[in-house]
């Protein structure tokens, strides 16, 4: 695994038109940690992760993969494993085939396909269409292709949504033993209660950075909970910065 910070956001801020989605940020993402993006919707959570993916461009400042630009990183696709709406789907497809066309461009054989499907509980129903999979299939077939290329740093964004609890149970567990074998993921969510169990670090923004450090130093007092950190760092519902999405 590399010595080098997985992700770093350095004076980040991007502006569509007149709107601010993203206002200076400036955070890192620990190896081997698990890193939860936090932030209503409309924070600039997905922003945020398209730009250190090179999918968007920052209008100042940089994100970086391992110390690069996503499209200057060697083998990027293959450090990196990503989990996005949008991003490597062909929802007409079968499960099973898509992760196959996916791992012949990263250069995978075959049985790692049937390795991740394995992995993610989706062996038996992998012959259906993507498409026609429930919100939780989708959900760990998306996870299999971020893991196709065995990466060492996983972005996924919002992968707890639509989960049931067993699914929310098996990601938590299956997060953390993927951490604990020395990979770094950095996840989006809004979900407060399911990311104060998950992760080791927190990042919240609403627009601009409010807080990035250890989940254990933001909620450090008897009884605290993520959620009323949370509302102190961001305001209230009727504050008014609260954006609209
Ligand atoms: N391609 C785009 N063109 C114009 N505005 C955009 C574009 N993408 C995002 N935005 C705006 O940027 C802001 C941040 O959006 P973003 O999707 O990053 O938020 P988010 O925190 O991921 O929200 P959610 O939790 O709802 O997914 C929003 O105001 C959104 O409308």
């Amino acid at each position: 695994m590399s010595s080098t910070l997985p992700a770093s956001f350095r004076s980040v801020s991007k502006r569509f038109g007149s709107n601010t989605a993203v206002d200076d940020i400036s955070f890192d993402v620990r190896p081997g940690k698990i890193t939860g993006l936090l932030g209503r919707n409309g924070a600039g959570k997905t922003t945020s992760l398209k730009m250190l993916l090179g999918l968007a461009k920052p209008t100042e400042g940089a994100a970086t993969v391992f110390g690069l630009p996503y499209d200057k990183l060697p083998r990027a696709a293959h450090r990196v494993g990503v989990g996005m709406d949008g991003v490597n789907s062909i929802p007409e497809m079968r499960g099973r085939k898509e992760l196959l066309v996916w791992a012949k461009m990263l250069g995978l054989p075959k049985r790692r396909v049937d390795e991740v499907l394995e992995l993610v509980g989706l062996a038996d129903r992998s012959d259906r269409r993507v498409k026609d999979y429930s919100t939780g299939m989708r959900q760990r077939h998306t996870i299999a292709g971020a893991l196709l290329a065995d990466p060492e740093f996983l972005v996924l964004d919002e992968p707890v949504n639509g989960l049931d609890p067993d699914g929310i149970l098996w990601l938590r567990n299956f997060l953390r033993g993927l951490a604990g074998e020395g990979r770094t993921i950095l996840i989006s969510s809004h979900l407060l209660a399911e990311v104060e169990q998950t992760v080791d670090d927190v990042v919240v923004i609403q627009k601009s950075l409010r807080y990035a450090g250890p989940l254990d130093e933001l909620v450090s007092g008897e009884g605290e909970r993520l959620e009323e950190q949370f509302f102190s760092l961001v305001g209230s519902e009727n504050a008014k910065e609260k954006v609209s999405a």
